[in-house]
């Protein structure tokens, strides 16, 4: 079993070179076995082209290393909270990728202006608040965990609805039903994020899409009446 997650892990993380999202190592994948309650995660600051599905760490719900001989993610404190908040979710993925952390960097959620993203979000790919001097210089990936967690509880969003963060000041965080969907997703948030921000370069007051709109794209795909690509 745990064969096959870090087999999975590693296959996602593989992906992220491969649709242009991570420069260096500046990115890691991870993904859950809930049963278990076991992670397996990309050990830090392997170059992805000497990158092997054995050396994927395995970290229980605390961060703790149970198997590997690499250090984990220097991202795992931020992945496990992530894990044991939203309930629903698989697999995750952090990345620089240029777009989408733009957006981050300026503290601007991406709203919903089309389909494209009406598609996967069901709203707007909030942006978290700045974090405090004490945050910073405390547990930073953890609170990291925290200020994503609180920006979608206390803005009443669904994280299996909204499968993404953007930190500000830092980069995007996204996930799915399991590594290989938080891959497709991470995709999904740098390109409505480099459109985004070409759309509001042609138009600067344009507003967020019809509200009727996002229902009829969002609720065909994934909601009770889906009628095809459950997520
Ligand atoms: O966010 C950052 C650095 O800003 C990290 O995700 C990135 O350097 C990757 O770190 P790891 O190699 O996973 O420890």
């Amino acid at each position: 079993m745990l064969e096959a997650l870090k087999q999975a892990v590693y296959e996602a993380n593989m992906d992220l070179p491969k649709y242009g999202l991570v420069t260096f190592t500046w990115g890691n994948v991870s993904g859950i076995d809930r049963e278990s309650g076991l992670v397996a995660i990309k050990p830090s600051g392997v170059p992805y082209e000497e990158l092997r599905a054995e050396q994927m760490v395995i970290v229980d719900l605390e961060g703790n290393v149970v198997e590997g001989n690499l250090r984990p993610s220097s991202d795992t404190p931020t992945h496990v909270a992530l894990y044991r908040a939203f309930k629903g979710i698989g697999g995750i993925v952090h990345t620089h990728s240029p777009w989408a952390t733009s957006w981050a960097q300026a503290g601007r959620a991406v709203p919903a202006l089309g389909t494209t993203h009406g598609d996967y979000f069901y709203g707007e790919i909030p942006c978290t608040r700045p974090m405090t001097e004490q945050e910073i210089n405390g547990a930073y990936e953890l609170e990291t965990g925290n200020v994503i967690i609180e920006t979608f509880v206390n803005g009443g969003i669904d994280p299996n609805q909204v499968p993404a963060a953007l930190v500000f000041s830092h980069a995007p965080f996204c996930w799915g039903k399991d590594p290989h969907n938080a891959v497709h997703n991470a995709v999904v948030v740098e390109e409505v994020a480099k459109m985004a921000l070409h759309t509001f370069a042609l138009n600067p007051s344009v507003q967020p899409m019809d509200q009727d709109l996002l229902d009829r794209h969002y609720l065909r795909k994934h909601g009770q009446n889906a009628y095809y690509g459950q997520k």
